[in-house]
């Protein structure tokens, strides 16, 4: 396979020259509630959305099952009516300069519907024509470079393998050169290969200049790919800051101890301390560095007469904080934010 190359085309916008926006999409007091319908009562999706995605930024929007983000996605694409509130894209607002709005951005979106009867040079031809990119200003053949197919530019798109045809997918949000790229859970059952190289081209765009916007279930993948990241639960936002800052934010450190024997329950003089025993030889103690010293959890330790044989600390990671805010909120992602180190992933 091809690697995308990472030049790409420019991704500032031909739209008419203002001066460029700080932030690529800016949403204020965003609502949403999706009607009742039947037995179905109404929905309130999203309570006053407030988000401010910087320019060039990679940004990440995190949430369980259900939280709102696709309502909120939708709405940025013109898909989905908003109930109030305001969101602006390129500093267009998507109510008063639709036309100019639906133009910054570009959407992939999760499924894979591409026509089967078409060629990748054919229907990023057909996407440019409906969003009336002249001929002569049509970039299809560094698209097709760009991600990769222009080996593959005149092949059914039948015969395209999966990862090709989620390539094509992104190829086909950025006919139009839109500055604001968005991908609904681009690596949603992917293999660990394909991901490495999605994850490459997202990069490449966001180099390029294009801003990304992603929803990802996979919190690695918003930990390793985004800069900044939002997490929504129950269509609040309840945190929204640059990664490392969202890193540093959760006060907690887990020691992993080794012991030289085995143990079928924690010791009694351990009751203080959140202490697990995943395994009959390994202890995890979650302590706050900020309140605890290390120190006073291995005196702890051996007062209760257990000989350490090893030990390791485990950081906080994007997981913990996740389960911290949204814990409660879904029985499958929320579950003990004391998940031991290992039994992650
Ligand atoms: N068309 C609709 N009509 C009624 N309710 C809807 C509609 N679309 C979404 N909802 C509800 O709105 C809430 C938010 O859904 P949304 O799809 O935006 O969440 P999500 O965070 O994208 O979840 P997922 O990760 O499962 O796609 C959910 O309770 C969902 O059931």
């Amino acid at each position: 396979m091809n690697s995308p190359s990472p030049s790409l085309p420019a991704a500032e916008p031909t739209l008419p020259t203002t001066p460029l926006p700080a932030h690529a999409v800016e949403v204020r007091g965003l609502t949403k509630t999706y009607k009742a319908a039947g037995r179905a009562p109404a929905k309130e999706a999203l309570k006053g959305i407030d988000l401010a995605i910087p320019r060039g930024s990679l940004f990440g929007l995190l949430g369980p099952n259900g939280a709102g983000k696709s309502t909120l996605i939708n709405i940025l694409a013109g898909l989905v009516n908003k109930t109030g509130g305001e969101a602006r894209i390129w500093g267009r607002d998507i109510d008063r300069e639709a036309r100019a709005s639906r133009a910054a951005i570009g959407v992939v979106p999760q499924e894979l519907n591409i026509d089967p009867f078409f060629t990748p040079r054919e229907l990023l031809n057909l996407q440019a024509g409906l969003y009336g990119v002249p001929k002569s200003e049509r970039i299809t053949e560094d698209l097709l470079k760009a991600v990769g197919l222009q080996d593959k530019a005149d092949a059914y798109a039948r015969t395209l393998s999966g990862g090709m045809r989620r390539r094509l997918m992104v190829a086909k949000a950025m006919v139009h050169s839109p500055p604001v790229l968005v991908l609904d859970e681009p690596t949603a059952g992917v293999d660990i290969e394909l991901r490495q190289m999605l994850w490459e081209q997202v990069r490449a765009l966001n180099r390029a200049g294009t801003t990304v916007l992603l929803t990802t279930h996979y919190l690695q993948e918003a930990e390793e790919l985004c800069d900044t990241i939002a997490i929504i639960n129950h269509g609040q936002v309840v945190a929204m800051d640059s990664t490392k800052a969202l890193l540093r934010r959760l006060d907690s450190k887990a020691l992993v101890i080794q012991l030289d024997r085995d143990l079928t329950s924690v010791p009694a003089g351990l009751d203080g301390w959140q202490i697990e025993l995943p395994e009959p030889r390994r202890l995890v103690v979650r302590y706050k560095p900020s309140r605890t010293r290390v120190g006073d959890v291995l005196a702890a330790i051996q007062a209760a007469g257990l000989t350490i044989q090893d030990l390791s600390t485990v950081e906080t990671d994007l997981e913990d904080i996740f389960l911290q805010l949204t814990r409660g909120s879904h029985d499958a992602e929320a579950g003990d934010p004391t998940l031991l180190p290992g039994s992650r992933r």
